[in-house]
Parts: structure tokens; sequence; C-alpha cells
């Protein structure tokens, strides 16, 4: 079965998945000196939308950097976004129509407390995707994504370079557990629109 229809199969099913080695060594290698070499371009990330957004570093205390087209490895990484977005579209009629993400930078010692990706009054999100670009990852380097699942059960995953997670936006609470060393993702939102 291709990876595609997997993740069809997981959102069905268990509602995400958590894929190892989405990304290969070599668009790796390349998404993380672009990230490097955009490093001034980041801001503190806000939480609440609109007029109601503030910077909270003591609720997430990443920076981010909204991405575009303009390199060869993010015309990659859209192109494969895109062929994922087709085939959700076809196989469970999600009606997706755009995607919007961004690089995320955890400095040491940062977190993103407990959450909902889906805004409240407004359900534009539908699908979260996250690929992380951390190279020579620990366990014990902390960052781990921490999903809510049902019963209050708790998925830790180690936001290893090249793990891709996928998630229905608007069913899972999940936090970002502090990170002993900066940790690196490319974060992203399939959202229909309202
Ligand atoms: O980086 C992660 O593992 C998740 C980030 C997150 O929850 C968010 O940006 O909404
Ligand atoms: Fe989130």
């Amino acid at each position: 079965m291709s990876i595609d229809l997997e993740i069809v199969e997981a959102l069905t099913g268990p509602g995400y998945l958590v894929l190892p080695n989405f990304l290969d060594a070599n668009h790796l290698a390349q998404l993380n000196e672009l990230f490097a070499s955009r490093e001034e371009d980041f801001v503190a990330a806000g939480v609440g939308r609109e007029a109601a957004l503030q910077v909270r570093q003591d609720i997430r205390g990443d920076a981010v950097l909204w991405v575009e087209n303009d390199d060869p490895a993010m015309q990659q990484a859209n192109q494969r976004m895109r062929d994922l977005q087709q085939t959700l579209n076809r196989e469970l009629y999600l009606g997706l129509d755009e995607l919007e993400w961004h690089f995320a930078r955890y400095p040491a010692g940062s977190f993103y407390q407990r959450h909902l990706d889906q805004h409240r009054h407004q359900d534009s999100r539908v699908v979260t995707v996250v690929q992380y670009l951390n190279q020579n990852w620990h366990e014990d380097d902390g960052g781990q994504l921490r999903i809510y699942l049902d019963d209050e059960q708790t998925l830790d995953v180690t936001p290893y370079g090249g793990t891709l997670v996928v998630f229905l936006s608007n069913r899972f609470e999940h936090e970002v557990l502090p990170a002993r060393r900066e940790r690196r993702s490319l974060t992203g939102w399939y959202r229909r629109r309202p």
C-alpha cells in the first residue's frame, strides 16, 4: 500500500499516524540548510487569532517562518503535500483546498502547552501534518509531541528528523514537551475554506 493510502486508512481509523523516515536524508539536509539560512526571518509565534493574537512564551516558545515556494527543497515538499491532499480529497471527500505551513524553531527550554489546533468558532483546519527536521536527535533531548488519545491515554512522539505525524486537527489535544536543544519542524494544516 502506498504511504498516502496508509495515511487515508489511519485517518479513517485511529485518526492519527506516525511515520518514521517520511523525508529522505538528502531532502532533510536540504530543508535544514534552508531553515538555517532563513534563521533571521523567524518571528515569535502567537496564540489566539487576529486582534487577540499575542506572544505568550509561557504557552508556546517557538518562533515560526511561514513558508513559500521559493526554494527547490520547499517546492519538493510542497509537491509532496499536494499529492497527499489530492489523495485525501479523492478517498475521503475532505474538500481540503489549501495547506498553510511554517517552519518552527523551539529554542532550548521552550515548549508548547496542551492545545487543539482547530481555532474555536472556526473549523477550517482539518488535518495537521508535522515533519521533524532534527538531525542526530536523542530521546533524552526531550521535545516529544505528546498526543492525548481517547481515554486520556497519551502517545509521545520523539521528533527524530524525517518523521511525519498526521492527525485530525479537531480530534486530538497535544503538547510539545520542553526541548533540551533547538528543535526544528515543518508544521502544516490542510484547510477547508470556511
Ligand atoms: O511540533 C510539534 O510537534 C507540534 C506543534 C504544534 O502543536 C503546533 O504548532 O500547533
Ligand atoms: Fe498544535
